[in-house]
């Protein structure tokens, strides 16, 4: 027994499970959990001291790598000025600016603590805003737990195989309907079916909580235009993509503009800040200008957004994107060569900073593909990797996540360790 074994037994006596978000438990791989205790660049280390190139950075947040100086001195200063005060203040203005000149879809946006809250926020912002109450959501995409929203949702839902949670009456998801991911088509007719009581279709344009499966830019459009034509709300979720795919999120990348947007992760630099935003005219009908209320004790900390803030600030570097696709590239493409060597059934894909790995012949396009991947072979790979140094998801239904601090030598580390585990895996380890 080392000490994260002994942690993880202790932990479970006062801690469900042992974790304080289940997708952190080794539940679908085996094994226990690894107790970090600090991080820096692309690196953690865990608590026997075990050093590992981190492909989860906090589950996307950590996109400039783990403690970079200029968040930190931000938010040191932040903590020496106060640490809430429960008023405004200055840099809520600041970074609602910069989010509005980086993502111009939104024109003005409140900030909240987690992207389940921006997830529950828009949609009865959007229910306000039409007066109806029908919410059409993706299977496998995951908007935060909220219970709306949390019906045949991705993530930890599909990883421990409840995607839907018990605990929510059947009342309240009687209007949130569930269609196919990359469907135009099925899209379509219910509109067709029931247009005039849909409020608004929520869709991560690039789905992060089934694996990573890229929306077609069709379906994206679809959405954009049945939106238009019959008068419901279009939330593109970018609580993952945000700032991650590209500067201006998997919107800029589709050239979409939906109605409203919501920011988590990255907008809070490894601090708990999210955001919604988006039409001046929807966004007005927010308390206390209108009649949705929507509040929060800690929403806009200052702490938070000063981490949120420097961090957007150093986003907006030159060829910040460009670098970061290229590693997700040389990465994807090094596992994929690696397998392919060994004669493993595997494919990559990737969007920005952002990567999905899949025990599959094909890259997925919808939930039902993600499915099939081989989860037995995934886990004994995961193990490996983790055995070699290397932190991925410990499922097959999460995306993995690149920073701008993984350089050349922990990509070439990766894919070495890789091709030793596949090798393994080839050789029935
Ligand atoms: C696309 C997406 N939306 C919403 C959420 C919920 O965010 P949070 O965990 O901060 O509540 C997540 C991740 O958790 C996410 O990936
Ligand atoms: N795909 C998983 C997440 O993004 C959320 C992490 C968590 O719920 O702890």
């Amino acid at each position: 027994m080392d000490r994260n074994d002994e942690l993880f037994e202790r932990a479970q006596r006062s801690i469900p499970g042992g974790v304080n978000s289940p997708v952190r438990a080794f539940r679908s791989v085996g094994g226990s959990p690894r107790f970090m205790q600090k991080a820096s660049g692309p690196f953690m280390w865990d608590v026997t001291g075990k050093k590992y190139i981190d492909y989860i950075l906090s589950w996307g947040p950590m996109i400039l790598g783990h403690g970079n100086p200029e968040v930190l001195r931000a938010v040191h200063e932040a903590c020496d000025r106060g640490l809430t005060f429960g008023t405004a203040t200055e840099p809520e203005i600041l970074i609602a600016e910069e989010i509005r000149k980086l993502v111009p879809s939104i024109e003005t946006v409140r900030l909240a603590s987690s992207g389940t809250e921006a997830g529950m926020s828009a949609i009865r912002l959007a229910c306000g805003f039409t007066g109806r109450s029908k919410v059409i959501k993706f299977e496998g995409c995951y908007h935060g737990h909220s219970d709306r929203l949390l019906v045949k949702a991705g993530s930890g839902m599909l990883t421990f195989g409840h995607p839907s949670s018990a605990g929510i009456p059947a009342g309240v998801t009687a209007d949130t309907i569930v269609l196919e991911y990359n469907n135009p088509q099925q899209l379509e007719d219910t509109f067709r079916s029931c247009g005039s009581e849909i409020a608004c279709v929520i869709v991560e344009a690039v789905g992060g909580n089934m694996n990573m499966v890229k929306g077609s830019p069709e379906f994206i459009h679809a959405i954009r235009d049945l939106c238009t034509r019959y008068g419901a709300v279009m939330i593109v979720d970018e609580v993952m993509t945000g700032f991650r795919v590209a500067l201006g999120g998997a919107q800029s990348v589709y050239g979409v503009k939906p109605d409203l947007t919501m920011l988590g992760k990255v907008v809070g630099g490894g601090m708990p800040v999210s955001a919604f935003g988006g039409r001046r005219d929807i966004m007005n009908m927010v308390a206390p200008l209108g009649p949705v209320y929507q509040a929060g004790t800690l929403s806009g900390n200052p702490v938070a957004v000063a981490a949120g803030l420097a961090t957007l600030r150093l986003v907006q570097a030159p060829g910040f994107y460009d670098r970061l696709t290229s590693i997700s590239r040389r990465l994807t493409e090094g596992l994929t060569e690696a397998a392919r060597s060994e004669g493993v059934p595997f494919c990559a894909d990737y969007c920005g900073g952002m990567f999905g790995l899949y025990f599959l012949p094909k890259v997925p396009t919808r939930f039902s593909e993600v499915t099939r991947a081989d989860t037995a072979a995934f886990g004994r790979w995961f193990h490996h990797m983790l055995d070699a140094g290397c932190y991925f998801a410990p499922s097959t239904y999460e995306a993995g996540f690149v920073s701008i601090a993984h350089t050349d030598k922990e990509i070439s580390h990766t894919i070495e360790a890789a091709r030793e585990a596949f090798a393994a895996l080839k050789a029935g380890q």
